[in-house]
């Protein structure tokens, strides 16, 4: 029986990035990878990404937030999930700013001028080749050699890899359908090069300030799209000098500004959040026959 039952819940979506905000404060329930499997299944709480909010552990922290990926898998950064969980902090408290902690650490959210627009500090990116984690070392992760099948070697190359409290590689190409990510993409997610797998994206730059995105997310697959994978983009495509520090990265589901801070080289990740449905979870929902 899961201990989630009868929890509030909040379907939202994030440019089209599905996001079920579970509201576990006030309870010592505990989402589970079977849980999280099984909500992702069905229609009324389908989802990429499960936010679980409880109760929060610092002082001046509004709530602690557990990330749930559909496969069960738990993450330690989801952008548009933290938009989502934060601009229902800030309606709930009538403020505009609320900031969140994660097992990874603090959040700093703010709402934007426009409405539904959520700006997220997500920190510092990691470049070290065994902070992305990857298998073996690199000394520079700008541009990384991997071995790929017959199918993606004459076709992509060299990644640039990073870590923006996940891990992501990010193929730079010309045209976004250069290969097929639904095919590929699981291949590149379980490359042995990434022990923690990765989230994969095919990324091209338009000008100086703009990259159109494709994501393969780890533990969820093709999705309309990922705040991480865009602050990964951006700060790769600024590292390698395709862009500048402040770009727009548009996804599937719609476009992210996405600024590389000088001076403390946080990313601020600025983008709607969207609210659809909410409800109560019902035994129901945890059968097996979905
Ligand atoms: N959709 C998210 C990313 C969620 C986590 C990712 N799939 C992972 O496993 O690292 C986003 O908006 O950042």
């Amino acid at each position: 029986m899961s201990s989630l039952i009868d929890r509030p819940f909040a379907k939202m979506n994030g440019l089209g990035n599905e996001i079920l905000v579970v509201d576990l404060r006030g309870s010592s329930a505990r989402a589970s990878a079977a849980d999280a499997q099984a909500l992702a299944r069905r229609g009324e709480t389908h989802f990429d990404q499960l936010m679980a909010i409880h109760d929060p552990k610092t002082p001046g922290t509004a709530a602690f937030m557990r990330i749930l990926n559909a496969d069960g898998s738990e993450v330690s950064a989801c952008g548009n999930g933290t938009r989502c969980v934060a601009w229902g902090l800030m309606e709930e408290a009538g403020a505009r700013e609320v900031m969140l902690e994660t097992a990874a650490g603090l959040l700093e959210c703010t709402a934007g001028e426009a409405p539904g627009q959520v700006t997220v500090d997500m920190g510092a990116p990691k470049f070290g080749w065994a902070d992305i984690p990857l298998a073996e070392e690199f000394a520079d992760t700008r541009a990384i050699e991997l071995q790929l099948g017959p199918i993606e070697a004459p076709l992509i190359h060299s990644p640039s890899v990073v870590n923006v409290g996940n891990p992501h590689a990010i193929f730079w190409v010309d045209d976004l359908d250069v290969v097929d990510l639904r095919r590929a993409g699981p291949l590149l997610e379980n490359h042995p090069l990434f022990p923690e797998r990765a989230n994969i994206s095919l990324a091209k730059v338009t000008s100086k300030s703009a990259i159109t995105l494709k994501v393969w997310e780890r533990g969820a697959g093709l999705t309309l799209a990922c705040g991480t994978a865009a602050c990964a983009a951006a700060v790769s495509a600024a590292r390698t000098r395709r862009t500048g520090r402040d770009v727009v990265v548009t996804l599937p589901g719609g476009p992210l500004r996405i600024v590389w801070r000088e001076g403390d080289d946080h990313i601020l990740m600025t983008g709607p959040a969207e609210f659809e449905h909410d409800g109560r979870l019902t035994a129901e929902m945890f059968s097996a026959a979905a």
